[in-house]
């Protein structure tokens, strides 16, 4: 077998683990991408239009049209050279360097000196940073802008872009990737979705788990500005991490009485008042804790197969109590109408993850309602990259 089948063998036993019903492309995608050049004429009247270059000299000369090309033309640019762009964020923060100029402008030769880069390079890119506008010059010196400032000032933000060193690398072939040919490494990074079976790596729980709590208090703050907890009297968070979730409730809702749930090794970490209560389990193979009329499910829904969604799904169904509320808490696709950021980074990411998926709020509407929710309603959110948020009632006749 040549390395690439096998490689792609290994994909499709992974793609048939976590989602028995699902073929895996990988082995059975082998025609080539590149046709010979032939003149191109898209399908679609607008499009042809479009395309045609004796449209786009028109474009050019009529001042009306001629800014929405070049915003176009702008856009195009900015598609083609996005991992560039990430790459030069990484390099920022691996360096530290907007830290250093949040102290104060500074020249890309003292910034050199302290970042150990020769000072050529650093002047590329503090630059780079400057047309990013993170930073901004000032003559000869470099300060942070207000993006960077706010992008310093936005929790776990940092860590996201170090982490993605292991996306970037999974996507250094997307075709392959694409393909299912490849095995990519971010499902290692997130061993817990698998089940953890076994006991899990201390070290490896600690670091996923602070990743996911820096990031959580800006979801559930996106989150509790669009849904009411009004008559809300216990509410578990199933998969609910080291509890950030809950200290926001807790929060605005001091009434609500409050459990954490998830597994063993991740409860263990969480340090939460002593009145908020917490259950160690797996919901792959323990029953929910009943006695909860909310459950709330944040970011945990997109990590798994339709399969373990449903079976999750029933479990928390089976939990409530007649008339009681489930809250999924996740960024979701835009569905019919695709999302720039959720159906790019969170569509590829969990696609990466090998286990889940990014799901429109359609899609999530009809799981709860195949698990017998009812009254499913889709709150406003502002900030969709952030998190969406639908709730849904376990009928009140049924038990
Ligand atoms: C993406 S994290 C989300 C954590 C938290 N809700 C948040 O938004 O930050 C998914 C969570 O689900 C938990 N989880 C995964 N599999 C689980 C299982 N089988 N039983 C209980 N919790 C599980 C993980 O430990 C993790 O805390």
């Amino acid at each position: 077998m040549s390395g690439r089948r096998a490689v792609g063998a290994a994909c499709a036993a992974i793609c048939r683990k976590n989602d028995p019903g699902r073929a895996c492309p990988g082995l059975s995608a082998v025609a080539d991408i590149h046709a010979p050049d032939q003149p191109f004429r898209p399908a679609g009247l607008i499009n042809r239009i479009v395309a045609s270059a004796r449209f786009q000299s028109f474009c050019a000369r009529v001042p009306g049209l001629r800014g929405i090309a070049r915003r176009e033309g702008a856009a195009l640019f900015d598609l083609m050279q996005g991992f560039v762009q990430s790459q030069m964020l990484m390099a920022l923060v691996e360096l530290r360097a907007l830290q250093m100029l949040a102290d104060g402008p500074a020249t890309a030769d003292t910034l050199a000196t302290r970042c150990d880069v020769p000072p050529e390079r650093m002047q590329v890119l503090l630059q780079a940073g400057a047309a990013m506008r993170l930073l901004k010059r000032r003559g000869e010196r470099f300060a942070l802008a207000r993006r960077g400032a706010a992008f310093l000032a936005v929790p776990g933000l940092q860590d996201m872009v170090r982490h993605h060193d292991v996306l970037y690398r999974d996507l250094a072939d997307p075709v392959a990737f694409i393909r299912c040919e490849t095995v990519p490494e971010l499902a290692e990074f997130w061993p817990y979705v698998f089940g953890a079976k076994g006991a899990m790596d201390p070290a490896q729980t600690e670091r996923y788990s602070r990743l996911m709590a820096e990031s959580q208090a800006l979801v559930a703050q996106e989150a509790l500005a669009h849904l009411s907890l009004k008559g809300t009297h216990k509410l578990m968070d199933v998969g609910g991490g080291t509890g950030v979730f809950l200290r926001a409730v807790r929060a605005r809702y001091p009434q609500i009485e409050l459990v954490l749930f998830d597994l063993p090794d991740v409860v263990a970490q969480a340090a939460l008042p002593a009145d908020i209560a917490r259950h160690g389990g797996s919901f792959r193979s323990d029953p929910l804790p009943q006695g909860a009329d909310t459950i709330s499910l944040v970011r945990v829904l997109y990590d798994h197969s339709d399969q373990t969604v449903r079976a999750l799904l029933a479990k928390v169904f089976a939990a409530l109590p007649p008339g009681g509320r489930v809250l999924i808490i996740e960024p979701m696709s835009g569905g019919l109408r695709p999302n720039p950021q959720t159906d790019v980074y969170f569509s590829v990411y969990t696609l990466a993850m090998q286990t889940g998926q990014t799901r429109s709020a359609a899609r999530i509407s009809a799981l709860l309602s195949e698990a017998g929710f009812e009254e499913i309603s889709r709150e406003h959110a502002d900030r969709p990259y952030i998190t969406c948020v639908l709730t849904a009632s376990k009928p009140k006749g049924g038990g």
